[in-house]
């Protein structure tokens, strides 16, 4: 089986003509020999340009190297512009399974006899099919005898193992393309395979995708921006996913939106917004914002509502990723290229030898160009994208989850400007940037470090006694390492104390300063106030 699909994908890739990828110098003996020993598979499209073809290879192999050529349409870090337009317009269509399969499916997943056990109605013909899973609309039996409208989505039936076979043939492509390609090394071939087969299982776990739907539908709980279907957990399998039907309009429908009157600024800005607070404030972010997955509530089109569905992907933030994303684009939008630079080195993103003013021009070379524009049209997404491609070239292993929420802003903001094109994403995003940055500094962020270390120290100090005793039972060897030990855990602790003390002091000498000027005592106000600027310093330096 898996020798068959070798050779169907092979005859693929000659008869699209892809072998002329490699220059014929760059081909070893043995793959000029194989390559004629195929004789009879001619490039059959030798007026269509490589990217086209390449294209057209993808499509014909099948929803696996569709989506990766999807995939590899957003790495426009790696691909030439042409390709990766090439690649964008590749089309999803996968014909649907049979209705009366995915109905068997869902009832062995759910142990049901029969489906009307669970749903009062069941559309045997899906609402929509894509690749990997097909949707089905349904009117779900609730307990309190009431009915719900539901979706219930199902994974293709045997498409597991197809993905698995692929992907294994994939790899043993990639290794032929490190080795081939001229571009071999800096492609990495392997890396964008493995990434993409991440990408891909993951997508295949509905459970996953229940969990993650479940997550940011709290997140935004109450929120006038977006809205996520409720999902019936209960009903959800790895296979099955049951979720409240959404009967929003289509986010490309810009037709339909305005014919409603839906406010079209707000809603550009509201895009941003979500977006800027999943990162900045959740950490958890939606990470498929393609167009098919998100659109907008039918009601109060003057007060515009998103409803985002399929949240397979999502992005995790750690709290070193917001600061990198943080202070890189106040420092960009400073113009501060030496900060720039400085940030990678002081954090250790690119290796210590890395030279700062080279670095520094570097980053210089390829953003001042982007200030041409005004502030106003300048889009994250693209300053991510070339410090990214700098950064690469000083060593910086980029972060997975940096790179997708890169994507995920090219997006975001592709799709703000579509709906109001004289969307200010600087004005719109600054905020969030600026209340983060906040949060990081003073009286609060102390308080909250304190609170975030209690739990540490609620576990170490009930060891304390026991590392005594311990050290006093030890040889003095084992002595000396345990005192280090010891040492260092009550340097933390007194750092700790130190810190809370210090912090409390700053914040009553700060009220005893504004009761002292409430009562017309100006220099007691700022003595106190000194005080509590000294207090805070000192908080800060433990
Ligand atoms: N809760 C819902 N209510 C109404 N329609 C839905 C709902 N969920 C999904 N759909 C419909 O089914 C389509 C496919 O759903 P979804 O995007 O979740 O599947 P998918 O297999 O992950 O597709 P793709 O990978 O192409 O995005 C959506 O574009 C939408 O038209």
């Amino acid at each position: 089986m898996r020798l068959s699909r070798f050779y169907q994908i092979q005859k693929t890739l000659l008869q699209y003509g892809l072998d002329e990828l490699i220059p014929a110098q760059w081909q070893p003996w043995y793959a000029r020999a194989a390559r004629r020993c195929l004789f009879w598979l001619k490039n059959r499209y030798p007026e269509q340009s490589v990217a086209a073809r390449l294209r057209l290879a993808l499509q014909s192999l099948g929803p696996v190297w569709i989506k990766f050529g999807q995939m590899l349409s957003t790495r426009r870090d790696l691909l030439p512009a042409e390709l990766a337009d090439e690649l964008a317009i590749l089309q999803d269509k996968v014909r649907p399974f049979p209705g009366e399969q995915a109905k068997a499916l869902i009832e062995q997943a759910l142990g049901l006899s029969d489906i009307q056990q669970l749903f009062a109605e069941f559309d045997i013909t899906p609402l929509a099919s894509a690749s990997i899973a097909q949707v089905h609309s349904a009117r779900l039996q609730l307990a309190d005898g009431t009915q719900a409208a539901v979706v219930v989505k199902v994974i293709r039936p045997g498409i597991e193992k197809q993905i698995l076979a692929d992907l294994a043939l994939m790899d043993s492509l990639a290794v032929i393309a490190a080795r081939l390609l001229p571009d071999g090394k800096r492609l990495r071939p392997r890396e964008v395979v493995s990434e993409y087969r991440k990408t891909i299982l993951d997508e295949l776990d509905l459970q996953r995708e229940a969990a993650n739907a479940i997550q940011l539908r709290r997140n935004f709980e109450g929120s006038d921006s977006l809205y996520i279907p409720f999902v019936y957990a209960d009903y959800s399998r790895s296979n099955i996913m049951v979720m409240e039907r959404i009967y929003g309009i289509p986010v490309s429908d810009i037709a339909a939106l305005e014919a409603q009157g839906t406010n079209m600024e707000l809603l550009a800005k509201r895009g941003v917004e979500v977006f800027f607070t999943q990162v900045f404030r959740d950490s958890f972010f939606h990470a498929d914002m393609h167009p098919g997955n998100i659109f907008v509530a039918r009601e109060h089109p003057e007060n515009p509502k998103y409803i985002g569905i399929d949240c397979g992907i999502v992005g995790t933030l750690n709290a070193e990723d917001k600061r990198y994303l943080a202070e890189n684009f106040v420092a960009f939008f400073n113009r501060d290229y030496r900060k720039v630079a400085q940030l990678h080195l002081d954090s250790g993103w690119v290796p210590a030898h890395t030279k700062v003013e080279e670095f520094e021009s570097a980053i210089r070379t390829v953003c001042e160009p982007i200030f041409q524009k005004p502030l106003a049209e300048i889009s994250f997404g693209h300053v991510l994208l070339n410090l990214f491609n700098t950064a690469r070239r000083f060593e910086m292993q980029v972060q997975p989850q940096l790179v997708l929420l890169q994507k995920t802003l090219l997006y975001i903001e592709g799709l703000g400007r579509q709906l109001y094109p004289q969307l200010d994403l600087w004005k719109t995003a600054k905020p969030f940037l600026e209340n983060w940055v906040k949060q990081q500094v003073g009286l609060p962020a102390i308080w909250r470090q304190v609170k975030e270390n209690f739990p540490f120290w609620a576990e170490k100090m009930p060891q304390m006694p026991e590392l005594l005793h311990r050290y006093l039972e030890q040889g003095p060897r084992q002595q000396q390492a345990l005192l280090l030990q010891l040492q260092a855990l009550q340097q933390q602790q007194q750092r700790g104390k130190a810190q809370i003390i210090s912090a409390v002091l700053a914040a009553a000498s700060l009220i005893s300063a504004s009761i002292a000027l409430s009562i017309n005592l100006p220099v007691l106000a700022s003595l106190l106030g000194a005080g509590a600027i000294a207090l805070t310093v000192r908080a800060l330096l433990h």
